[in-house]
């Protein structure tokens, strides 16, 4: 075998995932290539977690094969391969206490903790935790406890956190959930930011609306009991037809400008 190829971030081949006789999720292949931006969409229950879990090197496919980062899970040492992959989740948030100051919380992720637990932080450390949150637009949030954040601060710090140790992937569970319109349309701006910005990782967000696509994202994978329904260039996969079998129900697509709307007929 010759050496693995640097521009390939993910690399699933036949990735399946068992629980207690249930396939959560396979057999599936995919691939993401540096510069790339995936929108996982699927109903509840498709795998969609699952799948992040698996990119995210937190769980092992029960059948297949999963190299990250050229890495190939289960024959690396996942505790080194896991600073170089940002993820931000819900579950990410509920544990972190509410005492907890913004700017800690975002310097700590260079040391893989929730909390602060060493006093002398480098100062290239705290200028890159200021510069994070305010990519994000949460600048004026550093001084702020936690708990006292807004659903929607909460999501843009932990996704500034997400990019603190500079990771080469970023994976973002529904990024959007829980926020109200104002919200959403702020935090979908950021994320395109992003997604435009060729120095950031390439990033693979998952969610259940198509209106939380940020412009710029480049690729889309439809999930559905488990399997791929199709995946490839957004353009391509991101259509009523494609959408309709993977939610099971009629649906129409509207696009306006490089915003995609889903309803019933
Ligand atoms: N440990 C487990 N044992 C058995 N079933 C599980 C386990 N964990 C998850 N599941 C099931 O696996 C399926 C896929 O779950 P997953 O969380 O990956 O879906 P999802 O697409 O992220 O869903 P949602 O959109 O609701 O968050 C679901 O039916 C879920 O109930």
């Amino acid at each position: 075998m010759g050496e693995p190829d640097p521009d390939l971030l993910v690399d699933f081949e036949g990735v399946t995932v068992r629980r207690g006789g249930a396939t959560l999720l396979g057999p599936l292949d995919w691939r993401v290539e540096l510069d790339e931006r995936w929108v996982v969409l699927g109903p509840n229950g498709a795998g969609k977690t699952t799948m992040l879990r698996v990119a995210a090197a937190e769980l092992h496919p029960s059948a297949g094969t999963a190299h990250l980062l050229g890495e190939r899970l289960g024959r690396t040492d996942v505790f080194e391969l896991r600073p170089r992959i940002g993820t931000s989740s819900a579950a990410l948030g509920h544990r972190v206490p509410d005492a907890e100051l913004v700017s800690d919380l975002v310097v700590s992720a260079g040391y893989a903790v929730l909390g602060r637990w060493r006093e002398d932080y480098d100062e290239v450390d705290t200028s890159r935790a200021t510069e994070m949150l305010a990519s994000l637009g949460a600048g004026h949030l550093a001084g702020r406890s936690f708990g006292t954040l807004s659903e929607g601060e909460r999501k843009r710090v932990l996704i500034a956190r997400a990019l603190m140790t500079d990771p080469e992937l970023l994976l973002l569970d529904e990024p959007a959930a829980g926020l109200d319109l104002g919200g959403r349309e702020d935090l979908v701006e950021r994320l395109s930011m992003l997604a435009w910005d060729a120095d950031a990782p390439a990033s693979v967000l998952v969610t259940h609306h198509v209106e939380e696509v940020p412009p710029g994202y480049t690729h889309a994978l439809l999930l559905r009991e488990g399997r791929a329904v199709t995946q490839g260039l957004l353009e391509d996969v991101l259509t009523a037809e494609a959408l309709s079998a993977t939610f099971g129900t009629r649906i129409v697509l509207d696009r306006v400008g490089e915003r995609y709307f889903a309803h019933r007929p």
